[in-house]
């Protein structure tokens, strides 16, 4: 298996598949053929292939540096790949960049927001950005804010939420144009087991309904729980990918992430932080 092979692909022929054409109702929500990046002399992603079938709830996991934002900034159109391709829905992202980013609900990590405008400001620009009416702005402004528990705190400014807050209201931002795929960096960083459960809730709704979600995670139980397909990265590779049954194969996705990715160190090394 090379690097950029992934294991446990229910068909592996589709990883070598030329990339689907525009419009083509190939099932696929998202396609990543041989995308790569580099910053100087570090390979941070290295020409990776993934198929996120349409409907799915898809997770990316992978060690701190494993190459997740800068791939999935490079399949939402927010940084340019060295190579390779991507498609929404058909569409090519970094080809048809307007169409693809209607299509897209993104909440990228360390997103910085105009945090001189309130929450409901915020979300308000982010509709009319969009070019949706001031009417249905409004209406889908209050119903998020009320969904995501931050409607005490719509006329606070972003600059002074917390950091969980910050995370809600960066994803209302992200939800407001109803997309047909939302890629979600992080969603549950510094955010309330509570909030986490109602942000949960409304993804669930959304897949149900016809979205399609890609998360990014460090927490292996929540994406075992709440996805039903997973991607395992390290150092820019591919490591397994598929169902999250297929990529577990029995055991808990932290013990198959472990095993996959390695790197446990034993803490004898730091003798001086012992007490006694
Ligand atoms: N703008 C940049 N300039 C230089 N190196 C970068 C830049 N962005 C990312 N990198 C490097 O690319 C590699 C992948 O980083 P990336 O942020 O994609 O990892 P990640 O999997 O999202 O990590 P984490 O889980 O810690 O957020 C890392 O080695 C990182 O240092």
């Amino acid at each position: 298996m090379t690097s950029s092979e992934p294991e446990n692909l229910p068909d592996q022929a589709a990883f070598q598949a030329p990339l689907p054409s525009a419009g083509t109702p190939d099932g696929q929500a998202l396609a990543i053929r041989g995308l790569a990046k580099s910053f100087g002399a570090k390979t941070a992603v290295n020409g990776i292939n993934l198929d996120v079938p349409a409907g799915s709830f898809y997770g990316l996991v992978g060690p701190n540096g494993a190459g997740k934002t800068t791939t999935l900034s490079m399949a939402t159109g927010l940084l340019r790949p060295d190579r390779g391709q991507v498609r929404v829905h058909g569409v090519d992202v970094w080809g048809h960049p307007l169409q693809a980013k209607r299509l897209m609900g993104i909440l990228p990590d360390g997103v910085r927001l105009f945090d001189r405008l309130t929450g409901e400001q915020l979300v308000t620009y982010a509709g009319l950005l969009r070019g949706m009416d001031r009417q249905t702005v409004a209406a889908r402004v209050a119903d998020l804010l009320t969904a995501l528990d931050l409607a005490g705190d719509a006329g606070t400014l972003v600059v002074d939420y917390s950091a969980g807050m910050t995370k809600k209201i960066a994803l209302a931002s992200a939800l407001i144009h109803a997309p047909r795929l939302l890629v979600l960096d992080e969603p549950f960083e510094s955010v309330d087991p509570v909030s986490a459960a109602n942000i949960r809730d409304i993804l669930h709704d959304y897949v149900r309904s016809g979205g399609m979600v890609i998360v990014s995670s460090h927490v292996m139980d929540l994406v075992q729980r709440m996805c039903d397909h997973v991607a395992v990265i390290a150092q820019g590779n591919v490591l397994a990918a598929g169902t999250v049954d297929e990529v577990c194969g029995g055991a808990s996705l932290e013990d198959r992430f472990v095993a996959l990715v390695g790197g446990r160190n034993r803490a004898e090394g730091l003798t001086w932080l012992r007490t006694s």
